[in-house]
């Protein structure tokens, strides 16, 4: 099982240092032309290298501040390579072989860690945060215009081709941490009824979530499984061996000829449900919440398992589609 490293140089946004209006009125001049430039080139780059040029960096002069080893992690990404397995065609689930790599699902940890709080979920429609007993774990947001977020968000884009349009956009993807003893009960990504995300003038755009990916960024724990408890897996898919330390078939909790391990020797042409996903640092699941209509699929319920020992954290981003507009006073 590959192990995350530590002890990297943190690629998290440097502070802005305080300038006199001196500095200004010698910098102004210089930056303008850049901006210029900047604003006249951008589309004509192509689209990794575009970011590179984004308003964002120049503000924040964040690849002035990178050092060596962030600015070569960053170029990395932009050629980084993973492979796939679908795990299921129907509901469609696909298994992300080293989606991030693993100095990338490091510096992501970092990039959040300052932000961890007490993980909410959204209630459906009115968009307000809550606690719940079933949610134990952290959470951070990771900022979209953080070079490298930026970076890992354009590869999901990629790997969802023509499926998702240029201007749906991303939600702000979330880091998950559990210690021991911390899980998220079973739930479904998708919010039954479409949420209402108002525009503050009496109007609110109906908006959901059409597709997941979970991404694991540390693995150093046990227990802690990503668990589809109504997904199921054809046998001889599982049969061979291929897929033990990384996901295992059959219920939870044993009986009914399952068990909690029961991924070896199951017989051909079997359908087994439910699937557990062993957190392997860089590696993902995706999966499709919503049909064409933007109705939620139940069999993608899910659950994180309880972490025994050690720490999990994983990342979610999450795709947001619309479905027209409402009144809404
Ligand atoms: O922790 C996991 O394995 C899954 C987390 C999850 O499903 C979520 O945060 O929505
Ligand atoms: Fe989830």
């Amino acid at each position: 099982m590959a192990k995350p490293r530590h002890g990297k140089a943190s690629m998290a946004r440097p502070r802005m240092a305080s300038f006199g209006p001196k500095t200004l009125l010698f910098a102004l001049p210089l930056a303008l032309p850049v901006v210029m430039l900047q604003s006249s080139i951008q589309h004509l780059l192509p689209v990794r290298l575009q970011t590179y040029f984004s308003s964002s960096h120049l503000q924040t002069s964040e690849q002035a501040q990178a050092t060596p080893s962030n600015q070569s992690l960053l170029e990395a990404c932009y050629t980084h390579t993973y492979t796939t397995e679908i795990v299921s065609l129907d509901p469609l689930v696909i298994y992300i072989n080293n989606f991030t790599s693993a100095a990338e699902a490091e510096e992501l940890i970092n990039i959040g860690e300052p932000d961890f709080a007490p993980s909410f979920i959204s209630r459906a429609h009115t968009g307000a945060n809550v606690r719940v007993s079933g949610r134990t774990s952290s959470s951070a947001p990771l900022p979209q215009d953080h070079p490298l977020v930026t970076c890992i968000l354009s590869r999901a884009r990629a790997f969802l081709g023509g499926s998702m349009l240029p201007d749906e956009p991303f939600a702000t993807p979330q880091l998950v941490k559990y210690r021991p003893g911390e899980k998220y009960d079973l739930h479904t990504d998708f919010w039954p009824t479409h949420q209402v995300l108002k525009d503050g003038k009496g109007k609110g755009k109906l908006m959901n979530r059409p597709i997941s990916f979970f991404v694991f960024l540390r693995d150093t724990c046990t227990g802690g499984e990503t668990y589809f408890p109504l997904v199921e897996v054809d046998g001889g898919v599982v049969g061979d061996g291929k897929w033990e330390g990384r996901m295992a078939v059959g219920p939870v909790g044993g009986g009914g000829g399952g068990g909690d391990d029961d991924d070896g020797g199951v017989g051909e042409g079997r359908k087994r449900k439910g699937v557990r996903f062993t957190p392997i640092t860089g590696n993902a699941v995706f999966w499709v919440n919503l049909d064409g209509e933007g109705r939620g699929d139940q069999r993608l319920v899910h659950a994180g398992l309880e972490v025994k020992s050690g720490e999990k954290v994983g990342m979610n981003i999450w795709a947001r589609r619309f479905y027209g507009e409402v009144d809404d006073w």
